[in-house]
């Protein structure tokens, strides 16, 4: 579902931020990506997210080679991630619904597509009857899973999720985790960027460790 082959990122004031990175994420696989602050873990997100481009190497998503994505297509590459977001990035001015639609509205879709796919996804994260609250009215847990339900509602094949339980205490973590699993049993290839070491721990899924940029465990 994701290769990265001998991928490296360099910036002209910092250097090789990544090097020679390599690994490959089945379907419906789980992994932490973890490792030191400036290890380079949000780089390797805005890789996928087609954000940032490599300087080398190939990254694979789908069997698209990303760096053969012309500018004017990455919005459709875009349509095969669920983007989740350590502080939600909901539209706080916007219902639930609204929030969850967003994507479904941006991708053209009608008003009835929009409302069932909306409930689909708000039903998934235990969320239905909250549909008309504004996400300030929510706690925590449930902004999160407000963000899980609008990544989620064009049914992605993946889930790059940065920090998601940064926010939220160990319970809620949990819940969020068992989420997760929930869409990797349907098939959903999920990448979680972590510093939390005690919830990896918890966890039985892959680990990708990077420090300075190579990949030491993987
Ligand atoms: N746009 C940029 N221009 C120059 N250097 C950058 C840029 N973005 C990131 N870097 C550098 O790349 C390195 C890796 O940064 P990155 O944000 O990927 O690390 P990280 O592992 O996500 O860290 P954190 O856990 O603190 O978010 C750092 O040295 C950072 O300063």
């Amino acid at each position: 579902m994701l290769k990265f082959e001998n991928v490296y990122k360099r910036y002209a004031e910092t250097g090789d931020v990544l090097k020679n990175v390599n690994f490959h994420l089945k379907q419906g696989e789980i992994a932490f990506l973890t490792g030191h602050s400036g290890a380079g873990k949000s780089t390797v997100l805005k890789l996928i997210a087609v954000m940032e481009r490599a300087t080398r190497g190939d990254i694979v998503l789908d069997g698209q080679k990303l760096s053969a994505i012309k500018e004017r297509h990455v919005p459709y590459i875009r349509r095969k991630m669920g983007f989740i977001y350590q502080d939600y990035k909901l539209l706080q001015d916007r219902t639930v619904f609204d929030n969850v639609a967003l994507p479904l509205v941006i991708a053209g879709y009608g008003h009835q597509e929009v409302s069932r796919r909306v409930r689909a996804a708000l039903d998934k994260v235990g969320l239905l009857g909250k549909e008309k609250k504004l996400p300030l009215g929510l706690s925590g847990g449930e902004q999160q899973r407000v963000g899980i339900a609008r990544a989620v509602v064009n049914k992605p094949p993946m889930i790059i999720a940065d920090e998601p339980t940064g926010n939220l205490d160990p319970e809620l973590s949990a819940e969020i985790m068992a989420l997760f699993e929930q869409f990797q049993n349907v098939g959903v290839t999920i990448l979680i960027a972590s510093h939390d070491i005690s919830l990896i721990q918890k966890m039985n899924h892959r680990v990708l460790q990077l420090d300075h940029g190579q990949l030491v465990v993987g």
